[in-house]
């Protein structure tokens, strides 16, 4: 039952007081649940999900409706069969004619022939649906990953990977059976039922009512028992989902949990959660073993009703026992889809929380996104201008409070200052990432709301602190920077950065498989790697940020031959906390809270004896 993707990733521990009798252990365990699981029904969002089914509606949806016809016919059939075999061929009245054997068996290959016909059509009809449900979800799945990928980055500020990774994972998973099975068998069971009816005011509509009449009560007491067992196993679900989750955050942090010996406090969280998961599931078992017989007990007083009522139609000569046989298995036959659509409602409700939270994604506008009226950036030279630039990245909260800077196309300028000081909020800026409050930033004097976007990081080339690397091999992810380079081009910028030595001495060379965020490479080698793909793309204009804060001298000494290559002709900025690697720029920019409090190069710097002759002197303390 459990999925290995958690449904509520987000958990909170309160702070820790100790030794806590077992009785008050939930209150340090307060977990945030805010996804529902269901949500009631909508019309209008069910239009919309089932408008997924259109593209396929004309080749697939009239092959599904010719099986279901057929199938559903040949169903109704049979009962009506039975009760022929039952007063013309076994029992018929003396008055009407005597039993007939080759009757009964002519009777008997019609049913088996329909059995046949019926089981045939089954099995295109679900093949039919499986097709359509699985492309509704592939297309789906694709709507729903292409939109994130365009979403701006204080999308994702507001909210955790793990919720994002289960609206495409879990939500979209669990449309599948409505689209697969649901909207179909709901259609189905609708004409079953509908006929079913029918027929049995036919054949004698006195019994036909009382039975129909139990129909709501079946239909209730299944729908309801059904949500309340879903609902149990849902939270044994949850509950394994948060064990998942903390497991998952364990396995990660268990160098720190072991560093400062933590391993007994997390044991008991995990306990707990480990209990609560026993417990729901102890309590969802227990409800789906009553349900069986309790449906079978209403299912036995229905029967019962029929009879009864049945003889007493028999004896008054107004109904004959073939009829009653009949009777009895169109109301068996009742069962079924009744308690399938009690099933459908259940999906429908889980469905709707589902898509609720799947189209929130689909209509969120990406805020950062090219103006209707928007020119393509032309080749650029690299001159940058930020005129008096406002940015919040939170209404009220200033990251930035007016920055003015005019760089010359091929500067190099490195921005210095504490943290939170604004470096990386400028450096967002310059991609775009985020759109400035107020001000200007222009770049070779192009306002860069006013260009499509995609020309202008095409001209950009980023270098971050935590070098990104993709799953795949060494060559892949140097070749993000250009998918059309070539294996020599490759090669070429890898040597001029360093980085073809240690390439070369890895077990497959260039064609070394990297784990996902590159964990078998060492810092220095990660971003050696990520300045390969940054030459490669060739950008105008190059950020890097803290890319040598993490490395060791004789790397640094590395790194910093291949900055000079990467630096050359280009404007550049660079977010360093190494002396070593600002020293060497042409402008260098100290900031405070928000502000430019100095400015200048190097040697103008460390003669006016401000923050940057601090910064540089309490590194060499430091050192
Ligand atoms: N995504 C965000 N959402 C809200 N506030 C943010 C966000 N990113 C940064 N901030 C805030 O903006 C201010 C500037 O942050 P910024 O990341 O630019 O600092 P920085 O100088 O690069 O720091 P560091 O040297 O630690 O990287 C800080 O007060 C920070 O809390």
């Amino acid at each position: 039952m459990s999925t290995n993707v958690n449904t509520e990733p987000r958990h909170r521990r309160t702070s820790s007081g100790d030794n806590k009798p077992e009785g008050q252990m939930n209150e340090r365990f307060v977990y945030k649940d805010d996804d529902a699981i269901e949500k009631p029904f909508n019309w209008k969002q069910l239009t919309r999900l089932i408008s997924y089914m259109r593209p396929y509606a004309k080749q697939i949806l009239p092959l599904i409706a010719l099986m279901m016809i057929i199938g559903t016919a040949t169903k109704l059939a049979v009962p009506f069969l039975t009760s022929m075999a039952i007063d013309k061929a076994i029992d018929p009245d003396p008055s009407v004619g005597t039993p007939s054997l080759t009757m009964l068996y002519q009777i008997t290959i019609i049913v088996l022939v329909l059995y046949i016909i019926q089981w045939i059509t089954g099995i295109f009809r679900i093949k039919y649906t499986n097709i359509i449900g699985q492309r509704v979800i592939y297309d789906l799945r694709a709507d729903l990953f292409r939109h994130i990928q365009r979403l701006s980055f204080n999308f994702f500020d507001k909210r955790p990977a793990g919720s994002v990774l289960v609206r495409v994972t879990n939500d979209v998973n669990s449309l599948q059976d409505l689209f697969t099975n649901g909207v179909v068998n709901l259609i189905i069971d609708c004409v079953q039922l509908f006929g079913i009816v029918i027929i049995l005011l036919l054949i004698n509509w006195k019994l036909g009512l009382a039975v129909i009449v139990t129909v709501p009560i079946m239909f209730f007491i299944s729908t309801k028992l059904r949500i309340r067992i879903r609902r149990a196993w849902q939270e044994v679900r949850t509950k394994n989902s948060r064990i998942n989750s903390h497991l998952n955050e364990s396995i990660q942090g268990i160098r720190v949990t072991q560093a400062y010996t933590q391993e007994e406090e997390n044991m008991k969280f995990f306990d707990h959660m480990n209990k609560d998961s026993k417990k729901s599931w102890d309590k969802a078992s227990a409800m789906n073993q009553g349900f069986g017989p309790l449906i079978e007990i209403t299912g036995g007083f229905g029967s019962l009703i029929l009879f009864w009522l049945g003889a007493t139609l028999i004896q008054q000569g107004q109904l004959t026992i073939g009829l009653l046989v009949a009777f009895a298995q169109y109301v068996g036959n009742f069962w079924e889809p009744i308690n399938r659509l009690g099933q459908m409602y259940n999906q429908l409700l889980v469905a709707m929380a589902s898509s609720e939270r799947i189209f929130e994604f689909i209509d969120e506008d990406p805020n950062i996104k090219s103006k209707p009226n928007a020119t393509k950036l032309p080749q650029i030279k690299g001159d940058i201008k930020l005129e008096n630039v406002v940015f919040e990245y939170e209404k009220g909260r200033q990251a930035l409070k007016g920055i003015n800077l005019d760089v010359k196309a091929g500067q190099s300028i490195a921005l210095v200052g504490h943290t939170g000081s604004g470096k990386s909020t400028i450096i967002n800026l310059l991609s775009r990432f985020y759109d400035i409050s107020d001000g200007k930033l222009t770049i070779d004097g192009y306002d860069i709301r006013d260009v499509e976007v995609e020309s202008l990081r095409h001209q950009i080339g980023i270098v971050l602190q935590d070098t990104f690397i993709f799953s795949g091999t060494i060559r892949d992810n140097i070749r993000f920077g250009r998918l059309d380079a070539t294996n020599e081009e490759i090669e070429e910028v890898a040597k001029a950065v360093g980085a073809h030595e240690f390439i070369v001495q890895m077990p497959n060379g260039y064609d070394t498989e990297v784990e996902e965020r590159g964990n078998m490479l060492s810092m220095g080698q990660r971003q050696l790697l990520s300045f390969a793909r940054a030459l490669l793309a060739d950008p105008r204009i190059l950020i890097l940020d803290e890319a040598t804060a993490s490395i060791d001298t004789e790397t640094e000494l590395k790194i910093q031959e291949a900055l000079k290559l990467l630096l050359k002709g280009r404007t550049s900025f660079i977010v360093a906390h190494r002396l070593s690697t600002i020293r060497h720029a042409d402008h260098i920019v100290v900031l405070d809270h928000g502000r430019i409090i100095e400015e200048g190069n190097h040697q103008a710097l460390m003669k006016e004896k401000g923050t940057y002759y601090g910064l540089i002197e309490a590194q060499y303390r430091f050192l």
